[in-house]
């Protein structure tokens, strides 16, 4: 992936919200099945055999009655009746709605199973992730050398929200002297003093993997130290170090150490509430044009003390730990979309998120104006 070399003088260029498209808009990845009409939901567990009935949890087969995919914590759907019209028509031009048949055009929501006379013999494949079938894989890359002011919840937020939609999902944790996997839907970075940072860029960078993954269309999810060293170069301990040039960034050295919370409000584009976390590190990071900053800075640092982190594609970064995803579970909801291809999400119960959420962002002091 090329950077652009003419990047703008800090604070001049990337400050805007760009003209990247909005989620749900998102130029087809390169090799990705984009969702669509008359596809069918992941497929779980072993086909089905000729002649007998799908088993529970198993992909309709054409010529008979699709079966509705569980959701965790939902009550079953009566399967539509082979012959019948389906019970809820679908309305061209909505947005789908969960609980409705996907709509023509509009990708599919998951635990839905497509409408009758949808089902078409050698359609399109299956919404899925960068690994090629309906588990969504996590990597947590590196908690050797990149974990701080527990980043791992990130990992756990991540599991535990798909675990809840019945969505499969498997976490790995690849140590850095492991080759990185490049057969997963997420990819998790976190945060990390200078040394361990400039050694993981170096590894990553002569392991490839991260490249490839991204390449293939996997999201990353990267924080603090691992935002860094996504960009061109960062600054560890003095000296220049080469980055992985997977975005359009570079960092160098603050006057001072930013360290508390962190809050903003998040480019529109992407729909998420305000943005917050916990902030510490000595580097600052410029923005060049083919990247959008992930937030408008209300309280701390972040970048510059103007805006915090960045996005492109299905690539996130920010200088928010607490963990990021435990603090910002919308985020982590927005990772599950990119990786499954679903639109919607069942809600879930974040009760606990909002009360972690209203209390930092009660107690965080907003800056000057
Ligand atoms: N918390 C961190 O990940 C710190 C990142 C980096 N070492 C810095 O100080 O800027």
């Amino acid at each position: 992936m090329s950077i652009n070399p003419e990047w703008s003088a800090p604070g001049q260029g990337g400050q805007s919200w760009g003209d990247q498209p909005a989620y749900g808009q998102q130029p087809p990845v390169q090799g990705q099945p984009q969702p669509g009409y008359g596809q069918q939901p992941p497929a779980y567990g072993q086909p089905p055999v000729h002649g007998q009935p799908p088993a529970y949890g198993q992909p309709p087969v054409y010529g008979q009655p699709p079966q509705q995919q569980p959701v965790y914590g939902q009550p079953p759907q009566q399967a539509p009746v082979y012959g019948q019209p389906p019970q809820q028509a679908p309305v061209y031009g909505q947005p789908p709605v969960y609980g409705q048949p996907p709509v023509h055009g509009q990708p599919p929501v998951y635990g839905q199973p497509p409408a009758q006379g949808q089902q078409q013999p050698g359609g399109q494949p299956a919404p899925q992730g960068a690994g090629g079938d309906s588990v969504v894989r996590v990597v947590w890359v590196y908690p050797d050398l990149l974990s701080t002011y527990g980043d791992r919840g990130n990992m756990l937020i991540l599991a535990k929200r798909a675990q809840q939609r019945g969505i499969p999902v498997e976490t790995i944790e690849v140590r850095s002297d492991q080759p990185l996997p490049t057969h997963a839907d997420v990819y998790l970075i976190g945060g990390g003093e200078d040394g361990p940072q400039a050694l993981a860029a170096q590894r990553l960078n002569a392991d490839g993997g991260l490249h490839r993954a991204v390449n293939q269309g996997a999201a990353v999810f990267a924080v603090c130290a691992g935002y860094q060293l996504l960009g061109t170069s960062f600054f560890a301990k003095g000296a220049k170090c080469q980055g992985l040039e997977l975005i359009d960034i570079y960092s160098d050295r603050g006057e001072t150490r930013a360290v508390g919370e962190l809050a903003g409000d998040v480019d529109p584009r992407l729909g998420l509430p305000r943005l917050t976390g916990f902030e510490n590190h000595g580097g600052r990071t410029h923005l060049g044009p083919t990247v959008s900053p992930l937030a408008r800075v209300s309280v701390g640092i972040g970048n510059d003390g103007q805006t915090e982190g960045a996005w492109r594609g299905k690539i996130l970064g920010t200088y928010s730990h607490g963990p990021a995803l435990a603090r910002n579970p919308a985020i982590a909801d927005l990772l599950l979309r990119w990786a499954t291809g679903y639109d919607t999400l069942p809600p879930v119960d974040d009760t606990w998120h909002d009360h972690l959420r209203n209390e930092r962002l009660t107690a965080a002091r907003p800056n000057p104006a």
